[in-house]
């Protein structure tokens, strides 16, 4: 008895003793088999966690960008006219939907989209939530539903500013959801951005945006809906009921267990994976099995057969761990399989594993990458700061990487590390970004240098007069600084048209390049004038050097489309330290002695003196007076007598303005003309003249000679305008003037241009029976050719030839041959400037038709004229002596 009951105690014994060992082994296996699809659950939405923040960060990093252009700076300063072609290129460039600029006060002034700008215009955005973060903090992220696109998307915003720090206003990108859902379409569950309300904005199942995965109360939807974010909450959310262990249900036969991450980007959000893996029987029997433990424990013999039941189930059921731990592994395969960036995973410093982008972007197979180590894909002087990044926990950066073919390539980093088994294995994400690096640089070189010819531009080469300023400073050297203009290049460009006036530029910067040497800086400051830095000089007689050469390279023909073009350039030096330490007071100065060498006929280089800022100054007063010159009636015009040496009397006289200014006093044509012309002032004061010469010449009509002419001087703006015939017809018509009694002096420098108007102007004039007189004959190059290709009837030899008559022999051979050569043309010839009765003889002999000169008679006004006129007797007295 005393044995059998050993032995029943001993066989319940090892019964309880095998019972409780596969009990606690059955447990095991549930917490196993719950931990690994746990684990899997969390390593999934690190995964995506790490997915989308790469892809924000991406897209924050192009905002920021934005913020910084030059072009989007100036645009918001007023000073850039249209930044559409940009916001458009920057906006495909970064993947965004709508790029678009507020200004200070939040109003809307540009965007990428026509059709948006149009509809936007003048709007004020300043309310917008994304708008007054970046004003507080610098940059914001704004999940909405757009207000005219309905359609969601994540708007980023940064703020500008301006280089003291001012700031300008706010650059936003709004970008689509498609990154969400591209990162999520793959899986088995769902995944779902939450806001801070519980709220989906985001999700591969399109019928939850905007249901509440929380209950949300009707105050706090009224106060949602209030914010406009949304737009309008569905009336009927779907409805999520959460059960107990984070599992949530959907409708009745959908579950869901749910796995949270947070957004670095949007603080209260989260990421949320809802894994629709069939939730484990195992878990949901836990309790059930707890009292079989029990009631094992009591059930002894029960308990035998059970166990020999549970034997064959155990091994059902390792087999479904087994497919759970694979069809976790199967997953983060999938995604890597899916990502648009290469995928590595390493553990250690070596590769364990990677994604085809990796294999494709790196240039090896998947074998041989896998054991490689991971600094071997960086440029070598790049792979110390790599480590050194990874070693402190940096949560993305950009490095330079290295193909298996040599090749480097830009690369953007994000990494994340995992707990795998115990181990802490590394997934990184490494993007191409040598497209965007390339973008960064052209945007940067546009900011930099000029478009059409390559050559640094006025921000550039700013920088560069500065830095060598200050360098010169140092070495105790000179910087010497042109200012280079071409002369008469924006006839070129209005005649011949801007293609023209484009590639002369470019042939123009090409040829000053090959003048100067590769440590000058040459630039283009603008339209056709061009800087020209010497660094570290020493002396000054090499910047004349340099000047001559490049007058005289830009005085060798240019051709362009068969056709020669010749020019020329002023030329206006500054020197610093001798002129100013500051880069705008130099050229300014430059610029000064550019515009004096203009004044002073062109073609030439001047330095910089403070006489000429006299100058400037002068010509700024005389440019002011002259603006309401003709309405305060301070012009007035002066004849001087022409005398006939044939017939031996007046035959006509020279119209010239006079200018009596009450603060200027008297101020010679000589001086004001010019600034006219520059001005425009010349058209309304040109037409003046026409008609107080036209009502002159009728008062004279009967006092005068039959066929006595008035001279005119017309200047080629006025020419140019287009208006002159028609002008000169309606002055003839309102005053009666006989067009026939009219001269009009041209000089050589309307002619330069050589175009069909020029010749159609002055055929028109002809016709009318005006006569044309070329002026100032002889101080120019191309006179004798002028001479046979346009309907000239007179020359009027220079003064400068006939004042020095007497002394230089060079000077009567000119008159004499210029005499010759006008009569075998059949011109008549008048000779200004006689002053002598040297003079007069020489030019009598020679056979001169006309005399003008103060010897016969200055200018003077209509009634003096009269009155002063050299009766004939005299004037043959005069010739007799
Ligand atoms: N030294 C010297 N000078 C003499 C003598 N005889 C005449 N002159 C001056 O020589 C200039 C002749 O005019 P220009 O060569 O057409 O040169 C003119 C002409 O180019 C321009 N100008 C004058 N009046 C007008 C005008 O009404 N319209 C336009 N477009 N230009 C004008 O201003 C220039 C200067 O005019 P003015 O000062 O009036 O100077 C006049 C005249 O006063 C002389 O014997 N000795």
């Amino acid at each position: 008895m005393k044995a059998r009951a050993v032995l029943f105690a001993l066989t319940i014994l090892c019964c309880l003793v095998a019972a409780t060992g596969v009990i606690a082994n059955y447990l095991n296996l549930v917490s196993y088999s719950e931990r690994d699809a746990q684990r899997n659950g969390e390593n999934t939405v690190d995964l995506l966690q790490h997915e989308l923040d790469a892809v924000f960060d991406g897209y924050y990093r192009q905002v920021a960008f934005q913020a910084v252009l030059p072009e989007i700076q100036s645009y918001l300063l007023g000073e850039h006219s249209d930044v559409t072609p940009l916001l458009n290129h920057v906006c495909t460039q970064s993947g965004a939907s709508l790029c678009y600029i507020l200004d200070k006060q939040g109003f809307f002034v540009a965007a990428n989209d026509f059709q948006f700008k149009a509809q936007t215009l003048n709007q004020n955005f300043a309310f917008r939530p994304y708008f007054k973060e970046a004003v507080a903090s610098g940059a914001s992220v704004y999940p909405a539903l757009g207000t005219s696109t309905h359609e969601r998307g994540f708007y980023f915003s940064h703020r500008v500013l301006d280089t003291d720090g001012q700031f300008l206003g706010v650059v936003v990108n709004k970008y689509p959801l498609q990154p969400l859902e591209r990162i999520s379409w793959q899986h088995a569950g769902h995944v779902v951005l939450l806001d801070r309300n519980g709220i989906i904005f985001a999700s591969n199942r399109p019928d939850w945006v905007f249901s509440s995965l929380l209950p949300l109360d009707p105050m706090q939807q009224a106060a949602i809906q209030q914010t406009g974010q949304y737009g309008t909450l569905p009336e009927t959310p779907v409805k999520f009921k959460w059960l107990s262990d984070g599992v949530i249900q959907v409708a009745s036969d959908e579950h869901f267990r749910a796995y949270q991450a947070s957004v670095k980007y949007l603080p209260g959000w989260s990421l949320t994976y809802l894994d629709s893996t069939e939730l484990s029987p195992l878990s949901s029997r836990r309790s059930l099995w707890l009292w079989l433990m029990t009631g094992f424990s009591l059930v002894v013999i029960g308990m035998v057969s059970f166990l020999y039941r549970q034997g064959s189930r155990q091994i059902l059921l390792r087999q479904q761990a087994e497919a759970g731990l694979k069809r976790s592994e199967t997953r983060l395969q999938q995604l890597s399989q899916v990502s648009t960036e290469a995928i590595i995973m390493h553990r250690g410093g070596q590769i364990l594993d990677c994604n085809p982008v990796a294999e494709e972007m790196f240039g090896y197979k998947r074998r041989e990458l896998i054991n490689l180590p991971l600094l071997q894909l960086f440029k070598t002087e790049h792979q110390q700061d790599v480590e050194q990044y990874y070693n402190h926990d940096e949560p993305g950066f950009e490095a330079e990487a290295i193909r298996a073919d040599g090749v480097l390539f830009p690369v953007e980093v994000s990494y994340q590390f995992t707990q795998i088994d115990g181990e802490s294995v590394g997934m990184s994400c490494l993007r191409d970004i040598s497209e965007r690096k390339e973008y960064e640089h052209r945007v940067q070189y546009q900011a930099q240098f000029d478009a059409l010819t390559n050559l640094p531009n006025r921000k550039l080469m700013r920088a560069r007069l500065n830095r060598s300023i200050i360098n010169a400073q140092s070495k105790g050297n000179l910087v010497i600084l042109m200012f280079i203009d071409l002369d008469d290049f924006k006839k070129i460009n209005d005649t011949l048209g801007h293609e023209v006036g484009d590639e002369l530029l470019v042939m123009v910067a090409r040829r000053l390049q090959d003048a100067v040497r590769e440590d000058d800086t040459l630039a283009r400051y603008g339209g056709d004038e061009f800087i020209l830095l010497l660094e570290n000089q020493d002396n000054l007689y090499n910047a004349e050097i340099v000047a001559q050469k490049i007058l005289k390279m830009l005085a060798m023909a240019f051709q362009i489309q068969q056709r020669s073009f010749y020019i020329s350039g002023s030329i206006g030096i500054a020197v610093s330290p001798g002129d100013g330490v500051d880069p705008d007071e130099l050229l300014k100065k430059a610029d000064t002695a550019m515009y004096r060498v203009k004044e002073q006929g062109r073609n030439g280089f001047s330095f910089y003196s403070p006489e000429m800022n006299d100058y400037v100054l002068g010509r700024l007063e005389v440019e002011q007076q002259l603006r309401g010159a003709l309405e305060h009636n301070e012009f007035c015009m002066h004849y001087q007598p022409i005398y006939c040496l044939n017939r031996k009397k007046v035959i006509g006289a020279e119209a010239l303005i006079r200018w009596n200014n009450p603060s200027l006093g008297l101020v010679s044509p000589e001086q004001f003309i010019p600034v006219a012309e520059q001005t425009g002032l010349i058209l309304p004061i040109g037409e003046w003249i026409i008609r107080e010469v036209c009502e002159q010449g009728v008062r004279w009509r009967h006092s005068l000679d039959e066929d006595y002419r008035i001279a005119l001087n017309v200047s080629p703006r006025q020419f140019r305008d287009g208006q002159i015939v028609p002008v000169l017809l309606r002055i003839f018509e309102e005053t009666g003037f006989d067009p026939s009694c009219l001269e009009i002096e041209i000089t050589e420098g309307l002619l330069v241009r050589n175009d069909d108007s020029t010749a159609q102007t002055l055929s028109q004039l002809k016709s009318l029976g005006i006569s044309l007189s070329m002026d100032d004959f002889g101080t120019g190059y191309s006179s004798l050719s002028y001479l046979k290709q346009f309907p000239f009837d007179v020359i009027k030899i220079d003064r400068t030839f006939v004042r020095d008559l007497a002394d230089d022999p060079g000077d009567q051979q000119l008159v004499t041959a210029a005499l010759a050569m006008a009569k075998g043309m059949g011109l008549k010839v008048i000779a200004e400037g006689v002053e002598n009765q040297f003079q007069m003889d020489f030019l009598a002999s020679a056979g001169c038709d006309a005399l003008q000169g103060y010897y016969l008679g200055r200018p003077v006004t209509a009634e003096e004229f009269q009155e002063k006129i050299i009766p004939p007797a005299e004037f043959r007295k005069m010739l007799e002596v």
